[in-house]
């Protein structure tokens, strides 16, 4: 099976790395092309085998399955390109949230998924969210799901979570390092230790946590308690970070929902425009 990727950006060249590191799938079966045709030649000059197209076309035709990684405001120019060559057998992936499956399947003829990856896909690990256009079969979505689980957990998901669920798991790891840097920096100014050695410290602190939540048996509310010894020190800061980040993550999901919503728009009147 050929698989294609039109844009090689920073997540078109994760997902590519991804499967090729993982074993799941091997250089000769990819077909890489993006905008700018440097950014795709550089990424097949790092693993052998894997092919460059000259335009979206011919990346399109050909491959049975096919990665949409642009943004947004860049998928216009994408189906245009490669409407008249994708048959009703290719399944079109979108990596993008705010494009939506029916307006994909208004625009082509072939059978749409969307799937959003997460940098975290780079180390073989985090979630993929994958949701279905009705055109997608059972046995379609069972193979790209055994596709997506060399370097993920393939999520099955409803298109209306598909934002609050991308929070969490794409720009989640963006948001857990941000916390990781202001406590790092806290330690650091507080203590002089060293850059470094803090950094070494919450990132195993994090390594593990996601160990203990995924397969370790806890929630985060047992974990907050566990961890917390009756009269001592974990208790003292959870109540600092209660006081103070109270209302943050409303805040924040509120503000990302925002700029969806916006998107979806844009992107929408974009597609139908005259
Ligand atoms: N980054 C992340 O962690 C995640 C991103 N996503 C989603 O993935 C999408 C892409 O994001 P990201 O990879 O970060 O963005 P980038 O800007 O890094 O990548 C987009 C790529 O698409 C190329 N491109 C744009 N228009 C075309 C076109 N008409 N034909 C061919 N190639 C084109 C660009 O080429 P050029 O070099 O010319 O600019 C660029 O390399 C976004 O919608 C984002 O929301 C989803 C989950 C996580
Ligand atoms: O910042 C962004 O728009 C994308 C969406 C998910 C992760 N990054």
């Amino acid at each position: 099976m050929q698989i294609g990727f039109i844009g090689t950006g920073s997540m078109g060249s994760i997902l590519v790395e991804a499967f090729i590191q993982s074993g799941a799938v091997s250089p000769e079966h990819l077909v890489v092309t993006n905008r700018t045709a440097r950014k795709a030649e550089q990424l097949a000059e790092s693993y052998p085998g894997l092919q460059t197209a000259r335009s979206n076309k011919e990346a399109a035709s050909g491959s049975q399955l096919l990665f949409l990684c642009v943004k947004p405001m860049e998928f216009k120019a994408v189906i245009d390109d490669i409407r008249d060559v994708v048959t009703p057998d290719t399944v079109v992936v979108s990596i993008t949230s705010p494009v939506q499956i029916r307006h994909l399947e208004k625009l082509l003829p072939c059978k749409i998924a969307k799937v959003i990856p997460s940098i975290t896909n780079y180390v073989l690990s985090g979630a993929t969210l994958c949701i279905y256009g009705e055109r997608m079969t059972d046995e379609d979505q069972a193979r790209l799901e055994l596709l997506l689980s060399h370097i993920s957990a393939p999520i099955r998901i409803r298109e209306e979570h598909t934002r609050v669920s991308s929070d969490i798991t794409s720009c989640g790891p963006a948001f857990l390092a941000f916390f990781v840097q202001k406590f790092v920096d806290a330690a650091v100014a507080a203590t002089g230790i060293s850059e470094t050695e803090a950094t070494q410290l919450a990132a195993e602190m994090t390594l593990g946590t996601g160990r203990l939540l995924t397969t370790g048996g806890f929630t985060p509310a047992s974990l907050q308690q566990r961890v917390s010894v009756p009269g001592g020190i974990t208790a003292e800061g959870l109540r600092i970070m209660q006081k103070e980040l109270c209302g943050v993550f409303d805040d924040l999901i509120r503000t990302t929902h925002a700029k969806y919503d916006e998107d979806v728009e844009k992107v929408k009147a974009r597609f139908f425009s005259p």
